[in-house]
């Protein structure tokens, strides 16, 4: 497989992609020989009977059948969970890791919601690992959005290569198999594990034809693949656990394909930012660049929303985000730079690039006291904010946090701090 794939753009689109001329079947999807004797497998990503415009399913042409294999065994148990809790809650960066690590063991579950197992909810990871997987992976449990904080990564998947920098994420729809290649030898980031309906762009509305995450940016690779045999090891999660198996080739051997259910790239700077002109700071909803639909209209079992480096030109506003308490629960991180709401540094912890916070249902948060009063003091001319991405994982459920969440040293005690002395508000004397 190469390290500089080829891609075809557009989001979920019917893809027909071949690494070997002659090897993807012409009109049909299953003939009785299929060219060169591949074996065709259909991976399918929605219900066969879902309406068409949800309709995801890819025909993938292997060297060998997915089936092949022994039984799994447990590799590592779920995460356990700690108490869901109202408070808010904030964490240090990852340090690397010592011992060598690759992008599976080097995942850290902070938080969850819903039921894998139901198809529902989400859950939320962080990686640290310092070496390539010479293994590969697959979820059953949902699909992975890799959003890289430091680090390169080269994914290589069953249905070909992505590579992604800091700034740019990657999708990889629930079953498909890959593997993490760290040029750089180390990687930081974050996972957003979406049990529920798979990743679409939102709606626009009043916004138009045009916007937001554009769907040509959205680029799927076309397909390569690995011709190696001898002793290989399959992990897998299914049901919240990791499983392993040994299989006695590469499996990521797809030599063709064709479909609409393929993992593809984006690059966040790409995001065409819309944002008030006039006054007042809207919701975040307008930074939407992937969502999850639940069976709730318009309530989003997942949103990923960024706030990327824009101009800030509200008139008489109090810019930044505002204090609110919001039914749905906000994991937010930080690619790079500040993130305004969050300018103070408490003893030193702050909201930095790599760490994490967790804002549950109806608890109230907002602007720490610094990023207030710089806020309201500010004198409102245009001003950029840049060299900056934090980003949010939505989610209309409450989150819980993981056990290794509540107990890391990175957890800030301290947190609350940031939102106290505010000056109460002075009424005018009767
Ligand atoms: O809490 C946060 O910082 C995320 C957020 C940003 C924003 O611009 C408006 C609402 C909101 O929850
Ligand atoms: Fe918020």
């Amino acid at each position: 497989m190469t390290e500089n794939p080829a891609y075809v753009t557009g989001f979920a689109n019917h893809v027909s992609t071949e690494a070997v001329p002659g090897a993807l079947p012409i009109g049909q999807n299953s003939p009785q020989a299929v060219p060169f004797g591949l074996y065709a497998e259909q991976l399918s990503g929605s219900a066969f009977t879902a309406p068409r415009s949800d309709n995801r399913r890819s025909w993938l042409y292997r060297l060998r059948p997915s089936a092949s294999h022994a039984p799994f065994i447990p590799y590592r148990d779920a995460p356990t969970f700690a108490a869901p809790t109202p408070n808010r809650l904030r964490w240090s960066p990852l340090t690397a890791p010592t011992a060598p690590t690759d992008f599976i063991d080097g995942l850290m579950t902070y938080a969850g919601n819903g039921d894998a197992t139901a198809q529902t909810g989400v859950a939320i990871h962080l990686y640290a690992a310092n070496r390539s997987m010479d293994r590969a992976f697959f979820n059953a449990d949902g699909e992975w959005l890799i959003v890289p904080q430091s680090g390169r990564l080269v994914i290589f998947t069953e249905m070909g290569v992505l590579k992604i920098e800091p700034l740019q994420i990657a999708v990889i729809p629930r079953g498909v198999k890959f593997r993490v290649a760290l040029p750089e030898g180390h990687a930081t980031g974050y996972i957003l594990e979406n049990y529920g309906h798979p990743f679409r762009l939102p709606d626009l509305g009043p916004i138009g034809a045009n916007g937001l995450a554009n769907p040509r940016d959205f680029e799927t690779p076309v397909a390569a693949f690995e011709d190696i045999d001898g002793d290989y090891e399959l992990l897998q999660k299914y049901a919240g656990r990791l499983w392993t198996t040994r299989i006695d080739h590469s499996p990521l051997d797809v030599v063709a394909w064709h479909g609409n259910l393929a993992p593809y790239r984006y690059d966040l700077r790409r995001f065409n930012t819309i944002n008030t002109v006039s006054f007042d700071h809207p919701d975040p909803s307008i930074f939407t660049v992937l969502t999850s639909p639940s069976e709730t209209p318009s309530t989003a079992n997942a949103d990923f929303v960024i706030f990327p480096p824009r101009w800030m030109v509200a008139e008489h506003t109090f810019r930044p985000p505002w204090f609110h308490r919001n039914i749905m629960s906000e994991f937010m991180g930080l690619i790079t730079g500040t993130y305004d709401a969050k300018a103070a540094k408490d003893d030193g912890n702050n909201f930095a690039a790599g760490g994490a916070s967790l804002h549950n249902c109806m608890n109230g948060h907002g602007p720490d006291k610094a990023s207030y009063e710089a806020a309201v003091a500010a004198d409102l001319k245009p001003h950029r904010i840049d060299a900056t991405m934090a980003f949010m994982f939505e989610t209309r459920l409450p989150l819980t946090p993981t056990t290794h969440a509540m107990e890391t040293p990175l957890l800030q005690s301290d947190y609350d701090h940031c939102w106290d002395n505010f000056k109460k508000a002075e009424l005018p004397v009767k």
